[in-house]
């Protein structure tokens, strides 16, 4: 008695209808003729996709002990140190101490707060960059590429919260590691759907790659802990390698707290912090020059507020209510995880009359249920005006907007996410005019995006900076 879905073929199920550029999108058309819950079979890996604000209630809060868990896959194996983190950890007493760990020392407000400053600094490092980029050119203005400056920007500042470091050239070599890292956790293992046919994933070379990228992410980070542990290192702020290293030293930890565990630690908020708030940032930046009434509203609050101060620090930020709303929405379009992270079942449950067996890979498509005509007027346009006045959060109470999903797996990152986001995008609304490069229009910015577990627009998004002040 399993939800409706598209016939499969033998062996490897639906396997090959998922070979498309855009998952969620394609799931979310499926899910319009099968409905808000669907099966699929991923060779042999029975999979639940839920497409409704009112279905995705029952998953990640009634039935969230059962919703819990995260699917065990090769790839993700290894890169976590044997689930040492807390990302992709399936969940267990182990990941429950972790989290407990990690939510009173790493993610607590107070802590959120004392890296205020590297925040800001950073912001403001690189809008003088993109000033010092318009007076090299010699004219009033620049073309800047959007999508690089602001992945630049939120990877500096994550490297600054978790080794107290800027980037270096030593940087740069871990951004390469960070990209093939990516590459090989999406990488499709025989093993994971086809346990017999494993063999094919060492002759085709996909697990020396895999062992090869986490060889050379191990050694990076093991060069950092060193750093932390010389006794010679000048006294700065407490980064997360030291806070942990404490933490290690004074056995706070029921389940001992080891190198790995750092490591796998510091990975996860690397993976899980960079590229999402650089992707959402250039969303509202591509939404906003696609829609010129939202931008001028938004860049005349933000200079309402700010006046002549010549930067937004984050005491502005709680003033700026269409700002909040621009992110709102581009979070409801744009869900940085359209799938949140694939969940499993733990147990076998009933849900909406269906039964949902133990060990179900789920993926909750936040991108549809952003974008259900049911939960959404005109759901496919951008108007952040809809936020003004309404109750409507994406904290995980309102499951018709969960970007940042839900229950206790939901993201404990939300309110650093959030806060960076919101400095960047102001910062550079404040700091210039923003307009298309000579020739382009606006139909022609496209909204093309990429594959993998980030909803990265695929195309740069390259715009036109005047200086405004
Ligand atoms: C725009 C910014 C961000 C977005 C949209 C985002 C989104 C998400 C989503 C969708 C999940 C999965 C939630 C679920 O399964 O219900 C998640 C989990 C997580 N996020 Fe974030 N995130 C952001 C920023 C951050 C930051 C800055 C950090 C850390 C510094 C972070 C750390 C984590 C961690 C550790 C988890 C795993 C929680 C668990 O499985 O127990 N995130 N995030």
């Amino acid at each position: 008695n399993l939800p409706p879905g598209p016939f499969g073929l033998p062996i490897i199920g639906n396997l090959h209808q998922l070979r498309t550029n855009h998952l969620s999108n394609h799931l979310s058309q499926l899910s319009k003729h099968y409905g808000p819950l669907m099966s699929l079979r991923l060779g042999r890996v029975q999979t639940l996709v839920v497409s409704s604000a009112q279905m995705a209630k029952e998953v990640l809060k009634t039935n969230d002990a059962i919703f819990c868990s995260r699917p065990v896959f090769t790839g993700q194996r290894m890169i976590t140190y044997d689930y040492k983190g807390l990302v992709l950890t399936p969940y267990n007493e182990y990941w429950r101490e972790m989290k407990k760990t990690c939510t009173l020392h790493l993610f607590t407000s107070k802590r959120v707060q004392s890296f205020r400053p590297d925040r800001e600094e950073e912001v403001f490092l690189m809008i003088n960059r993109i000033r010092s980029q318009i007076t090299a050119s010699g004219s009033y203005e620049a073309v800047v590429n959007l999508n690089e400056t602001v992945m630049t920007l939120t990877s500096t500042i994550i490297c600054r919260v978790a080794y107290g470091k800027r980037h270096g050239q030593e940087m740069s070599r871990f951004h390469e590691l960070l990209l093939e890292c990516q590459a090989v956790l999406v990488t499709f293992y025989f093993r994971d759907h086809f346990p017999f046919m494993g063999w094919l994933d060492h002759l085709n070379g996909s697990m020396a790659r895999l062992a090869k990228n986490f060889n050379d992410m191990d050694e990076f980070y093991q060069q950092l802990v060193d750093e932390h542990l010389n006794p010679k290192r000048p006294k700065v702020q407490e980064d997360i390698i030291d806070i942990l290293l404490r933490l290690k030293n004074n056995d706070s930890c029921s389940f001992g707290l080891t190198f790995d565990h750092i490591k796998a630690i510091v990975m996860d908020i690397f993976l899980a912090g960079t590229e999402t708030i650089a992707s959402s940032v250039v969303w509202a930046m591509t939404l906003l020059i696609k829609n010129p009434k939202a931008l001028e509203r938004v860049k005349q609050e933000v200079r309402n507020v700010v006046g002549n101060k010549g930067k937004v620090d984050e005491d502005d930020l709680q003033m700026l209510d269409y700002l909040k709303a621009v992110i709102k929405e581009t979070l409801r379009l744009y869900p940085a995880g359209p799938l949140l992270i694939p969940r499993e079942t733990n147990d076998k449950c009933v849900l909406a009359g269906y039964t949902i067996p133990k060990k179900t890979l789920v993926f909750v498509n936040a991108w549809a249920i952003g974008r259900d005509p049911k939960s959404w007027d005109d759901p496919n346009e951008f108007k952040p005006e809809r936020f003004i006045g309404s109750s409507i959060d994406y904290k995980g109470l309102d499951f018709e907007l969960i970007p940042f999903g839900s229950g206790r797996r939901g993201c404990p990152g939300m309110s650093l996410g959030a806060t960076t986001m919101e400095l960047i995008l102001s910062n550079l609304i404040y700091a210039f005019e923003w307009n298309l490069p000579a020739g382009m229009h606006r139909e022609d910015i496209d909204t093309l995006t990429t594959p993998g577990f980030v909803l990265h627009k695929k195309n740069a998004l390259c715009l036109v900076a005047t200086r405004s002040c």
